[in-house]
């Protein structure tokens, strides 16, 4: 079981929630601009490829299936599908990321039952996607058509 959060993060955070004012202005200098946004955004998905290893199998795969629609030239519709698929499956795995990380910030270590419904159905979310894309990806694809035969 890995807990995402360490302590001092939940203390900043249990700071601001008891402060809604300062949360307001703190809010309005910790993203003041839209690049601030994209540059904070950008973080959420660094973080996540960095320890989450099933976000880098799942990039991995989704750099593969791109590059194999780019070579066997599907069509534009067809690699508009197979793009949308694999990042399906990557906002899944960082939805999947965020709830884990909320989950162990309100339970930390402690076992709850509703913290292993959350954590387990986010993770089925994933898993359901990732099953999908495969089936969905073949199809589109049909590298078997084109390279084994
Ligand atoms: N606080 C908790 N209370 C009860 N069960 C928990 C708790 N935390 C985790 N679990 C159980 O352990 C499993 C693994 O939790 P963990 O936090 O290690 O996720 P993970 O292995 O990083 O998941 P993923 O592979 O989807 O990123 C969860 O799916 C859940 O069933």
């Amino acid at each position: 079981m890995t807990n995402l959060i360490d302590k001092s993060t939940v203390f900043t955070h249990t700071e601001s929630v008891n402060k809604p004012s300062s949360r307001i202005s703190q809010a309005w200098k910790v993203a003041p601009n839209v690049f601030s946004s994209f540059r904070f955004a950008w973080a959420g998905v660094i973080y996540t490829f960095k320890t989450q290893r099933n976000f880098r199998i799942h990039t991995a795969i989704a750099l593969l299936a791109l590059s194999s629609g780019l070579i066997v030239h599907v069509t534009m519709v067809k690699m508009a599908i197979l793009a949308l698929t694999c990042a399906l499956v990557m906002i899944l795995e960082l939805l999947n990321t965020a709830i884990e990380a909320v989950v162990d910030l309100t339970v930390g270590t402690q076992y709850h039952q509703g913290a292993k419904i959350a954590k387990d159905c986010a993770a089925g979310a994933v898993l359901v996607s990732a099953i999908a894309s495969v089936f969905q990806g073949k199809r589109i694809l049909k590298i078997y058509e084109k390279v084994v035969w």
